[in-house]
């Protein structure tokens, strides 16, 4: 892959592989999710997030989505509990998306696809950095979120009206979010051991998949879509179906927090 990766036919997940080998290793990401084969384990605790929303530094359209990113010098956003030990900094969180409502997420449960996964990622403060962690078996969990198709969310609202001003890539603008309001009530999960679903796509994710979806429009939906993978003054080519399909489970167990 001469250019650098994307979702297009000529550098999308089929071609990753190229220029990153681990996309074909043992614990990649994402998975599809067969709720019957999954083993309930209960000494699994419940999810700990405390999310403060003044550590917000901004949303960015990186080309592949658009990211809102804190503020990890500190704890104060964090996740404690679930299947990890110890605290796990948020550093960003991020959406995957499709052309249409029956494509979307890169996650799967039954085959299903939703149009729409959030991910929640935050890295293992036992390592200085994210930089550090991303390279660890234990070094990031990320936090996955369905959207499914219902009532218009408001908590998402205010993250969609800043998005005129990062229609291309590399645009950034400012917004102060909260993340907590973006997450299920229930947090009953699934987690297991996979990678980064982008390059470099290093296998360092405890993943965990919540059970239950957050509500987005149609109207939201089609805001989503009304952002652009390309530059300012590129031929404009719209961001959608950023998300990967899922890959082999290479016989890794699959635990659920709940029966
Ligand atoms: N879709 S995903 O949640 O698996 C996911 C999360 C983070 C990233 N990558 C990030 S935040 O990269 C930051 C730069 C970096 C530094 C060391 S390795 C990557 C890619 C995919
Ligand atoms: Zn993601």
């Amino acid at each position: 892959m001469s250019h650098g990766w994307g979702y297009g036919a000529n550098n999308g997940p089929e071609k990753w592989g190229e220029d990153f080998p681990v996309a074909n290793g043992p614990r990649q990401s994402p998975i599809n999710i067969v709720p019957k084969e999954a083993q309930y384990d209960s000494t699994l605790k419940s999810l700990k997030l405390k999310y403060d929303p003044s550590n917000a530094n901004g949303i960015l359209n990186n080309g592949h989505s658009f990211q809102v990113d804190y503020e990890d010098d500190a704890n104060s956003s964090i996740l404690t509990g679930g299947p990890i030990s110890g605290t796990y900094r948020l550093k960003q969180f991020h959406f995957h998306w499709g052309a249409c409502d029956g494509k979307g997420s890169e996650h799967t449960v039954n085959g299903i696809k939703f149009p729409c996964e959030l991910h929640l990622v935050h890295w293992n403060t036992k390592y200085p950095s994210f930089g550090e962690a991303a390279s660890k078996p234990d070094g990031l969990a990320v936090v996955g979120v369905f959207l499914k198709i219902g009532d218009a969310n408001p908590s998402l609202q205010k993250v969609l009206d800043a998005f005129n001003n990062i229609k291309t890539k590399g645009k950034q603008t400012f917004s102060r979010c909260s993340t907590f309001y973006l997450l299920p009530g229930c947090l009953d999960y699934w987690t297991y051991d996979g990678s980064l679903t982008t390059p470099p796509l290093l296998e360092s994710v405890t993943w965990i998949v919540c059970k239950e979806p957050i509500s987005v429009s149609c109207e939201q939906m089609a805001k989503f879509r009304s952002l652009l993978f390309s530059a300012e003054g590129e031929p404009e080519c719209c961001m959608v179906d950023n998300y990967r399909p899922p890959q082999p489970l290479k016989g890794r167990p699959v635990r659920a927090s709940f029966q």
